[in-house]
């Protein structure tokens, strides 16, 4: 079975696209192989797995988990988005910088989300369906995030007046982050 895995320019950030088929019947899948995985050295030990249903023109994010950070393998089930990640490690020679990638149900993409990474993304069609897989157990006091419109980061997004939850849009600054922060990832 085929799973074409590729590099990102964000060093450990890697985009996955799964073995697909498809027949008189409809598609067939497959998302995740831990031989496939571990060949890569991406961390397999799943923890959870969950998927949220956005609205068109929504941001969520960009979230991170300050103790025991999580990875993520990030696709979209129904609808498109613009997928973004932000190196959070301090040592690397992007801290800082940001990536973006469409995730659709077209393109049958993930991506890989490493620890170290801010991650969020903003809905391009009428509705979105992400689905995560995370390495990691989600700890609820420990999740943070930085504001999605933070203009240090300067991202591009497509969405001029986002839908944005109230935990989201009370996010820290990446220069909060910098003050306080030094994780070790
Ligand atoms: C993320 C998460 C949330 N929850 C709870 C907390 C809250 O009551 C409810 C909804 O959480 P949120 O509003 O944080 O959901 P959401 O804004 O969709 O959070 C997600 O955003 C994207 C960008 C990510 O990268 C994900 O890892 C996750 O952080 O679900 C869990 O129980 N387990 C989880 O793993």
């Amino acid at each position: 079975m085929d799973f074409n895995i590729q590099d990102l320019p964000l060093q450990g950030a890697k985009l996955i696209s799964p073995f697909y088929i498809q027949d008189e019947r409809g598609y067939f899948q497959k998302n995740y192989e831990k031989d496939i995985f571990e060949q890569w050295d991406l961390c397999t030990d799943i923890y959870e797995s969950f998927e949220s249903s956005s609205k068109c023109g929504v941001i969520r994010g960009l979230h991170f988990q300050t103790l025991k950070p999580q990875s993520k393998i990030v696709r979209v089930i129904r609808g498109t988005v613009r997928d973004v990640i932000v190196d959070l490690r301090k040592d690397s020679e992007t801290f800082g910088k940001y990536i973006d990638v469409i995730l659709s149900d077209k393109n049958h993409l993930s991506l890989w989300v490493p620890k170290g990474f801010a991650h969020g993304f903003e809905v391009l069609s009428e509705e979105a369906i992400t689905s995560y897989i995370c390495i990691g157990k989600y700890l609820k006091s420990y999740d943070s995030g930085i504001r999605w419109n933070d203009k240090e980061l300067n991202i591009k997004w497509e969405t001029k007046y986002p839908i944005v939850s109230d935990r989201d849009s009370r996010l820290m600054s990446f220069r909060e982050y910098k003050e306080n922060y030094n994780e070790s990832w």
